[in-house]
């Protein structure tokens, strides 16, 4: 006779329970009832100020010129910085059971933690856990509609938040974003390899401050220094999916909340391939 398998949860008296095997190690919320999501994209780097934020709104921005419904979730709960480069400022509102986001310009729903705020200003001075939490209400609590894509910008590093998202959250793939003068390559596998620990695919990776175009001389200048990012992604089987210039012109779009009206294609080839996934 077989051996019975005992089960492992000390509330359960029977001697073998899927239930609670599974119970232990779902962490998965469901989004709210109202909220129809295709793909979940994060947008993931290793340090604070390579440009995350500016490529999740990128993203979000090309693939929305492209005819699809597109959201974003700020799960920068520290550093939020999605609200002001789509110059968005109206608080989220709730219908009473669920919060609802804040559009864009161009009808791109947000969710930030500086659309809470009383003051944009205001610091968030909350425990881990906390912020983990709110991040899951942020899927969990708002009515995000129907998207073909959300797109979350997660805080730097590999802290309790990317864990959160990555554990709770349905995510499809994540987007790495690097800059020349960073450890690319430390940087990269740590990302490859919590991806691989969480099971979620790496879409490929980003490039940002890749170099800067003279517009007097026509030349391109390496001002962060010699790029290594196709040697990185071909380590790892990985597609760079874009090389964005320093562009003061996508500084002033991004500082100034005018992402949507920003016209460069840096994205294209980018979008292309999350759409061929
Ligand atoms: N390619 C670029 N050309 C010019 N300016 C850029 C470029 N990429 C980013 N910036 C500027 O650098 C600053 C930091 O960018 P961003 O907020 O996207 O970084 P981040 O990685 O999300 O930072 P944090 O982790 O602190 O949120 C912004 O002011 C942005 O406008």
């Amino acid at each position: 006779m077989a051996e019975e398998k005992k089960c492992s949860s000390t509330s359960c008296g029977k001697s073998s329970c899927e239930g609670c095997d599974k119970a232990k190690t779902d962490f998965s919320v469901k989004p709210h009832a109202m909220s129809h999501i295709k793909k979940v994209i994060g947008v993931v780097s290793g340090k604070g100020g390579v440009g995350k934020s500016m490529v999740t709104s990128l993203l979000a921005v090309t693939m929305s010129k492209k005819g699809y419904k597109c959201g974003i979730l700020d799960a920068d709960i520290t550093g939020p910085s999605i609200p002001k480069a789509f110059g968005v400022k109206d608080k989220i509102m709730s219908n009473g059971e669920a919060m609802l986001p804040v559009y864009s310009e161009g009808g791109v729903p947000i969710i930030s933690i500086n659309l809470l705020l009383q003051n944009e200003t205001d610091p968030v001075v909350w425990r881990g856990p906390v912020i983990a939490n709110t991040v899951k209400q942020f899927w969990s609590d708002v009515i995000w509609g129907d998207l073909d894509y959300l797109f979350i910008d997660m805080p730097p590093g590999t802290g309790d938040v990317p864990l959160t998202v990555f554990q709770s959250l349905p995510v499809d793939a994540i987007v790495v974003v690097t800059s020349p003068q960073e450890l690319v390559s430390m940087i990269v596998a740590k990302a490859v390899k919590m991806a691989e620990l969480m099971k979620i695919p790496v879409a490929g990776l980003v490039e940002n401050m890749s170099y800067f175009h003279c517009p007097d001389n026509g030349k391109d200048y390496q001002i962060f220094g010699e790029s290594h990012i196709d040697e990185v992604a071909g380590r790892y089987g990985l597609p760079v999916l874009a090389r964005i210039p320093i562009d003061p012109a996508l500084a002033a779009a991004c500082d100034e909340g005018r992402i949507e009206e920003f016209a460069g294609s840096c994205m294209d080839d980018a979008v292309m391939m999350l759409e061929d996934r």
